[in-house]
């Protein structure tokens, strides 16, 4: 079984070539607008200030909308229309944006997040300077998107990842206040307590007719996870497909040579079943199991998950 999984990911990824290349952005004609989550990890007023200079030092001009509570930005990005949008946050405000962009917008990125995994993943440096300079180099390029659709018929669109189970639960869990203190440990040491002190639920995916049954599953639209995880080789942002990991048990996580490559950041897939899909469905089977989008809680099973291929602009 795992052998067919690594097989499948092999061909898929020997298909997956970069299907949307990058392309010369006219960024001054498309009046950047930077929409920005103070509140964000590392969402500090003199970090913005330092690039609202930057880009100005350079002749543009960009309008500043700061959000004012949860789900602001993406009210903000609706209002853009199709402009350049820089989201200066971290991968909870990039999601919000996203759900919110009109087509014909520009995606651009200011790192200002606790994990930072689209940047990491479009390869944008995470020193806010370095990230205003490659907006201002201006090049553009395609990227998949993930969507997931919930029993009510609601659509919430992904850039990074969904995650549903243990992680779910995790993001559910943690502490606002150890989350600003620590940053990226604070999950780390939440994800000990709920693995030790939670009885998880049993879910199931559907991916192509073959069913799987496990606590945690990872439905990957890039191969970055929690910051500078890997769970795939490789980026996947343009291969029109999304990658699956499959956890039966969270015990498996640390097993020692499941726990050494998350140590020193190796592919899950190299030791824990995992494959890629256009498309799958999930459900719970005991009891409600939550799922996370970006790092941010978004309801529970039942759920379809699907790849929209080249649907996001992004300054890369
Ligand atoms: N003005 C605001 N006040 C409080 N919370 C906000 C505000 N604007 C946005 N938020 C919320 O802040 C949360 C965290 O944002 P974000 O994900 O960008 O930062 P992060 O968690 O530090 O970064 P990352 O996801 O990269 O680890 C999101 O849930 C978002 O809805």
């Amino acid at each position: 079984m795992k052998s067919s999984m690594r097989s499948m990911v092999r061909q898929r990824e020997s298909r997956g070539k970069p299907r949307f290349s990058a392309k010369r952005l006219s960024w001054e004609r498309m009046e950047p607008v930077i929409i920005a989550n103070l509140s964000s990890g590392t969402g500090r007023r003199d970090r913005l200030e330092r690039c609202i200079e930057i880009l100005h030092t350079a002749g543009a001009a960009p309008e500043i909308r700061e959000t004012e509570a949860p789900g602001h930005a993406t009210t903000l990005a609706r209002r853009a229309g199709a402009r350049l949008v820089i989201a200066a946050g971290g991968d909870g405000t990039i999601n919000e944006i996203v759900n919110g962009l009109s087509p014909g917008a520009t995606l651009g990125v200011l790192p200002l997040g606790t994990a930072n995994v689209l940047a990491r993943e479009l390869g944008i440096p995470l020193s806010p300077e370095a990230a205003c300079r490659r907006i201002l180099a201006g090049k553009s390029r395609k990227i998949d998107l993930g969507v997931a659709r919930n029993a009510e018929g609601r659509e919430r669109r992904f850039a990074c990842m969904a995650g549903l189970g243990f992680d779910a639960l995790v993001v559910r869990s943690v502490p606002p206040g150890l989350k600003r203190r620590l940053g990226a440990p604070a999950f780390v040491l939440t994800a000990l307590n709920v693995h030790f002190r939670s009885r998880l639920p049993l879910l199931e995916i559907n991916a192509g007719g073959r069913l799987h049954r496990a606590r945690f599953v990872i439905v990957a639209n890039g191969h970055f996870y929690g910051g500078s995880y890997r769970v795939a080789r490789e980026s996947l942002l343009d291969n029109g497909s999304l990658h699956v990991t499959v956890i039966e048990d969270t015990s498996t996580l640390l097993r020692p040579d499941v726990l050494i490559r998350i140590l020193v950041r190796r592919p899950l897939e190299d030791c824990l079943p995992a494959f890629t899909v256009r498309r799958l469905s999930a459900r719970s089977v005991e009891a409600p199991v939550p799922v996370q989008l970006d790092g941010e809680p978004w309801g529970e099973l039942p759920m379809r998950f699907r790849v929209e291929p080249g649907a996001l602009s992004v300054v890369c």
